[in-house]
């Protein structure tokens, strides 16, 4: 049986899936509603199921249930614009062979659709209660990327290897990998082991006995332990000192841990999910990771973008941030376009984590509740150059240069045409200057005029030019 049946309202998708399933030799039955679909499964089987989420008359992963409960054999691919991990997650606990957000590569989807029309029903995935409200944001391919990496891990216990810079989210996707997966009613244990103390290292995650060394008063249960029946954070795992790696891989190889000062051998119960945002190879050739020990932990590997590298997501996750400033007390904000625009170009070194403090730190400071681009550039020019992550200091001891930093992010940001750089650059510096001077002066001109060391009639006139109202600055009673 070689028919596939396909559930698409969008006509330009529907048409471009069906010649790529014909190309594999399928005989496509194409349908638009949910209703067509049941009348077709009612009269015939089918090889495979491809469907889409949002469909005119409801939602094609809700009512996959019935359809499984009567199609058990039939493989179904979903296919979805909804790029949200919840949604990825939803379509995988239905127990569909696999799930494709959109845009998605055709060729694949078709060899996906080949493989499931020949693959036994037993490798789908169990059906599974599904958590909600996980705040991992995104709908970037390279998020969406992550999103299935993530669903493939819930239902077994395979360790798991968080790669990528700081701040790109590898806690927070330890996080979901623990509250979507199989050891969520468990506890969450996170360790980071570069803010242990070396010497303490092994006594944090293995424990120690009474007295295995001095200042160990009482017994002492390690996170491995704490961690039993549910799941070990293992963060910043490319600091951990060399004897501590080497304690980590044997308590992996042996699936036990003894506490320090201890004979008794305790089984290990907990899901490895480990990070680093090391690249861990040259870590390895230098002699500072063990090898042997990458292996064991590199067992799936999950890479967290930059998030330069995924620009789409800057809009979403700022406005997702907003949204959470607000339930936390800071003024209710929303985002013009050009505001959003404006974020999305700048090159947030620090990642997610970056972008979050800014975004909090906006909404508090901003003055009006629409958020436009002129009142984003103020603050993104206080932004440290490296993303504010570590040192707030040059190597020479100097303090960073805030002008310098403001006038390359405006000058990226803005990219004015050439031949008008200077120009453009002198009414940029001078609005927030003057509304600056104007705010501290409560619209007093002529204060304004004598602090900045200007006429008086040339500051009304650039006043003008600039748009300022020195109205706006006096102080209300
Ligand atoms: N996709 C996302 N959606 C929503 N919030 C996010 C996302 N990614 C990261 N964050 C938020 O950004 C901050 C930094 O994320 P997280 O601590 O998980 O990064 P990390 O990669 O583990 O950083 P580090 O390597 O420095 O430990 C957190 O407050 C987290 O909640």
């Amino acid at each position: 049986m070689r028919d596939v049946l396909l559930v698409e309202d969008d006509m330009s998708i529907a048409i471009v899936i069906t010649a790529a399933l014909e190309d594999e030799g399928f005989r496509v039955v194409h349908c638009q509603t949910l209703a067509e679909r049941d009348r077709q499964l009612a009269e015939r089987g089918f090889a495979a199921l491809v469907t889409d989420v949002m469909l005119p008359d409801g939602d094609g992963i809700e009512t996959i249930e019935r359809v499984r409960a009567r199609h058990a054999q039939m493989p179904i691919v979903i296919l979805s614009a909804q790029n949200t991990l919840d949604t990825a997650v939803r379509a995988t606990d239905t127990g569909a062979f696999e799930y494709f957000p959109k845009p998605f590569d055709i060729d694949e989807l078709a060899r996906t659709v080949r493989q499931a029309a020949g693959a036994s029903q037993g490798q789908a995935l169990e059906e599974e209660p599904v958590a909600e409200g996980l705040p991992l944001v995104g709908r970037s391919p390279a998020m969406q990327s992550v999103f299935r990496m993530i669903t493939r891990v819930l239902r077994n216990d395979l360790t798991v290897l968080i790669l990528g810079e700081s701040g790109t989210g590898k806690e927070l996707v330890a996080e979901a990998i623990h509250q979507l997966g199989n050891r969520r009613t468990g506890p969450f244990i996170a360790v980071n082991t570069a803010a242990i103390p070396a010497e303490l290292i092994e006594s944090e995650l293995f424990g120690h006995e009474k007295g295995a060394f001095t200042g160990a008063v009482t017994r002492h249960v390690g996170k491995f332990e704490q961690a039993a029946g549910g799941t070990l954070f293992l963060d910043e795992i490319g600091d951990m000192p060399m004897q501590a790696q080497t304690r980590l891989l044997r308590a992996l190889q042996s699936g036990t841990v003894r506490r320090v000062g201890g004979r008794e051998e305790i089984r290990l119960d907990t899901r490895i999910v480990a990070a680093t945002n090391k690249d861990l190879e040259p870590e390895i050739s230098a002699g500072r990771f063990r090898e042997d020990l990458y292996y064991r932990l590199n067992v799936v590997p999950i890479h967290m973008p930059p998030l330069r590298d995924r620009r789409d997501d800057i809009d979403l996750l700022a406005r997702h941030f907003l949204q959470h400033a607000a339930t936390e007390g800071l003024p209710r904000r929303m985002l013009t376009p050009d505001a959003a625009e404006l974020l999305s170009r700048q090159p947030w070194r620090g990642n997610v984590r970056e972008l979050k403090n800014f975004i909090y730190r906006l909404a508090l400071l901003a003055r009006e509740d629409l958020i436009d681009a002129d009142a984003v550039m103020p603050l993104l020019a206080q932004e440290p150059a490296d993303g504010g992550e570590g040192a707030s200091h040059d190597a020479d001891g100097g303090g960073r240069n805030d002008i310098a930093a403001a006038v390359a992010q405006w000058l990226a940001a803005t990219r004015p045409a050439s031949g008008t750089i200077y120009d453009s650059a002198m009414a940029a510096f001078e609005r927030p200057l003057f509304a600056e001077v104007l705010r501290e002066t409560a619209g007093n001109q002529l204060r304004a005029a004598q602090a900045l060391g200007i006429n008086r009639n040339t500051l009304r006139k650039r006043l003008g030019e600039l748009a300022l109202d020195p109205e706006d600055f006096a102080r209300r009673p």
